[in-house]
């Protein structure tokens, strides 16, 4: 199973991450007032960085539904996967697929609100649109979406999974203590494995190997 760990801003976390035995990490541009938000040369820099350890694959995580702008920094970046965290249309995806470089993954999170995912009427179109994979993440009752530490529920996950044609990576609340709460998430054919953020920062906010490295193992040997 793959794991990512989202949000690196320094050099550190991003080596720190490679460490922990992640295969993502998730580096922020297009995420207006985010904690984590990178300049497209500051993106660029981590992005070279995690390449440069041979195992750790950046991801490009943004909000923008700016294709042309998205297209110039996943060129400037050499990122190799982008993850559209927030309420992007098919075309968006469809138009990233067409026009950005070859190989390029493309993540579209699907988000759920107690249980009900807001996208359910676009999962087909999104597949058809050319996503590689989706991510299902929770939105809180007060609409925060991203990192929002709130776990879903497992089989509202597997219902979903089910309904829907792409691998997926779970995220939302994940830590080294809830593995035993998604079974059936994990148990499904098309788990891909997890997205975590809250859970990997220590107390200065930044993420730490030693806490990603006890949810990597935990959920691994689950
Ligand atoms: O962390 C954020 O604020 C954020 C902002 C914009 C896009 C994604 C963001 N984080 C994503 O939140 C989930 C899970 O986080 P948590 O473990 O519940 O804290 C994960 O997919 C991150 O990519």
């Amino acid at each position: 199973m793959l794991v990512k760990f989202c949000g690196a801003t320094t050099a550190a976390e991003v080596t720190d991450m490679a460490a922990a035995g992640a295969d993502l990490v998730g580096l922020w541009h297009g995420v207006p007032g985010g904690r984590s938000e990178l300049t497209a040369a500051r993106l660029a820099r981590l992005s070279a960085l995690a390449l440069d350890t041979g195992r750790l694959k950046p991801v490009l995580v943004t909000f923008s539904s700016d294709v042309r702008a998205l297209l110039a920094v996943v060129a400037m970046s050499r990122v190799p996967c982008v993850q559209l965290h927030g309420f992007q249309a098919p075309g968006t995806v469809r138009a990233l697929r067409r026009d950005g470089p070859s190989g390029l993954e493309i993540v579209k999170v699907l988000h759920l609100r107690r249980g009900a995912c807001l996208e359910e009427r676009l999962t087909g179109a999104y597949e058809r649109a050319g996503a590689d994979c989706f991510l299902l993440d929770t939105v809180s009752s007060d609409g925060r979406i991203g990192s929002t530490a709130q776990p879903l529920d497992d089989m509202a996950v597997s219902a979903l999974a089910d309904r829907t044609g792409l691998p997926f990576l779970l995220a939302g609340g994940l830590h080294s203590g809830n593995p035993a709460d998604f079974a059936g998430a994990r148990a499904h054919p098309r788990f891909l494995g997890i997205d975590v953020d809250s859970a990997a920062r220590a107390d200065d906010g930044l993420l730490r190997a030693d806490r990603a490295s006890v949810i990597a193992h935990a959920w691994r040997a689950a």
